[in-house]
């Protein structure tokens, strides 16, 4: 497939340069080819792995989690995509995997400052050494339902996502050891995928863009502890988004860049132009790169830039309130009992106890070892979801949250479960009712798809209530004629 894309003029005219003539003719070239099409597996839900390893799809070198698929399925209609078994994402924003395994080689208290739709939080959270826990933070509210929609699909429960600007952060008592800023820029890497992002470009909205990712860096700098890492990501090839952002970050804040080891046969690009000083160069023939470009036609998905700095050690550190338990939150809720009763005590997160917190809508198990650290987010960020949604309450009862269902912690044995098949299970995830076999006993019942967890439903005889979440609902009515089973 080939298709024709017509660049603005001033793109052309400042990336040529930048790029040099046979870069920019090559990249050209590469836009008029197909986009390749790419997920990335759950490893918290193994099984999809193991399926996946039975199709030999094609790996991606920087993340062992990533395969290349040989052309695009209709994934809305794969369950064990709802079920968060895979995630639909393109390879070159996968790297980050290769950038944590590389930094990270202990736990973290990690932020994803801009995280929706929630491709490189989990990514980030698959990456992480276990033990690390994940704030995702999105502060477009829309946005921000589906980043947490994904990350309950994922089923970590050592994650807490909120929906703020990253200027509230200032005023919120937290410390982090990873930021990663994959900050909204002016989308030159998605013109081949997003027709829409050559319609929006122009270079005021380039430099309009600059400015705020600068704003957004400044704001979230005192967040980061000292020696901590901040890692900078733009889906654009502009310097005055990506070098002379960097550069501003070094001169202003004082910050550090780290070189990244790449692969050669993997073709990164390096830095380009002069937005960042010669002095931040070196090691480049040994693989070391101080700024990591992925450029089609050289690499294999869309655009993208990334770069990683440290905060000095003598940084000033962002102020903390000792660590204490609030007397309102730690009171063991009533629900405390259910949450053992449907939970397994390891869960994902290792360390036993959960620790139950009841908000106005919904009831929630939080690892007990975060519980310090959701309680400072709650106090001063709009948190939206946290640990394991356990559920709603309903008078003495706690309907069970599809949140439990898809978490990797659930303890399946609480629970009647039943296998269904694709139409059932469509019908299911379209929010409509569906009906169960006589012989399933009343009450909630897990329903499962090729031995995954989808969501639950209330079986009251002659047919099942469905507890799937309304916003999360499958919303085309069209039924493909075969079962689409990607893995
Ligand atoms: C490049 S996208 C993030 C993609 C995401 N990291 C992923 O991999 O799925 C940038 C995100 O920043 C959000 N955003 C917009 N304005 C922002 C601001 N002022 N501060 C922080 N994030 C912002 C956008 O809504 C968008 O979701």
């Amino acid at each position: 497939m080939s298709n024709d894309i017509a660049l603005p003029k001033a793109f052309e005219e400042s990336t040529k340069p930048l790029f040099g003539e046979a870069r920019y003719a090559q990249f050209c070239e590469a836009l008029r080819q197909a986009p390749q099409t790419t997920i990335r597996l759950n490893p918290f839900k193994i099984t999809g792995c193991e399926l996946a390893a039975d199709k030999n799809f094609a790996p991606i070198a920087w993340c062992g989690e990533g395969r290349v698929l040989p052309h695009r399925p209709d994934f809305t209609f794969d369950p064990l995509l709802h079920a968060g078994v895979y995630y639909v994402q393109e390879s070159s924003s996968m790297f980050i995997h290769h950038v944590v395994r590389h930094l990270v080689d202990s736990p973290v208290v990690a932020l994803d400052l801009c995280a929706a739709p929630g491709g490189k939080t989990t990514t980030l959270r698959a990456a992480l050494p276990e033990g690390s826990v994940v704030v995702a933070n999105e502060p477009i509210k829309v946005r921000a339902s589906i980043l947490s929609e994904n990350v309950q699909k994922q089923g970590h429960p050592d994650m807490v996502v909120t929906n703020n600007y990253p200027r509230d952060f200032r005023k919120a008592d937290l410390a982090f050891d990873f930021i990663l800023a994959d900050v909204p820029c002016s989308g030159e890497g998605m013109f081949r995928k997003d027709p829409q992002a050559i319609q929006e470009w122009c270079p005021q909205n380039v430099e309009k863009c600059a400015e705020l990712q600068r704003s957004i860096i400044e704001d979230i700098w005192p967040s980061l502890k000292p020696g901590g890492i901040l890692v900078y990501s733009t889906c654009t090839y502009n310097e005055h988004e990506d070098e002379k952002n960097i550069q501003w970050i070094i001169d202003q804040l004082g910050a550090q860049l780290i070189s990244i080891p790449v692969d050669p046969s993997w073709h990164v690009t390096s830095a380009l132009g002069t937005g960042l000083s010669a002095a931040q160069h070196g090691g480049e023939d040994e693989g070391l790169l101080p700024v990591c470009r992925f450029i089609p036609g050289f690499t294999p998905g869309e655009g993208i830039f990334m770069a990683v700095l440290r905060k000095q050690d003598n940084d000033e550190a962002p102020r903390r309130k000792k660590d204490r338990q609030s007397a309102a939150h730690t009171q063991q809720s009533a629900y405390a009992k259910v949450a053992k009763l449907w939970l397994q005590e390891n869960g994902a997160s290792g360390k036993g106890a959960w620790t139950v917190v009841e908000t106005p809508t919904i009831v929630r198990a939080i690892p007990t070892r975060w519980l310090p650290l959701y309680e400072k987010a709650a106090k001063s960020l709009h948190v939206i979801h946290a640990g394991v949604g356990l559920g709603v309450p309903k008078g003495k009862q706690l309907v069970p949250a599809a949140s439990l269902a898809l978490s990797t912690a659930l303890n399946r044995s609480a629970f009647t479960q039943v296998e269904i098949g694709w139409e059932q299970a469509i019908h299911y995830l379209r929010k409509e009712a569906i009906s169960l076999s006589p012989t399933t006993p009343q009450g909630i019942v897990l329903l499962t798809y090729r031995g995954q967890a989808i969501g639950f439903c209330k079986n009251i005889g002659n047919r099942a209530n469905n507890l799937y979440p309304q916003e999360w609902k499958i919303k085309t009515t069209h039924l493909p004629e075969q079962p689409i089973n990607v893995l």
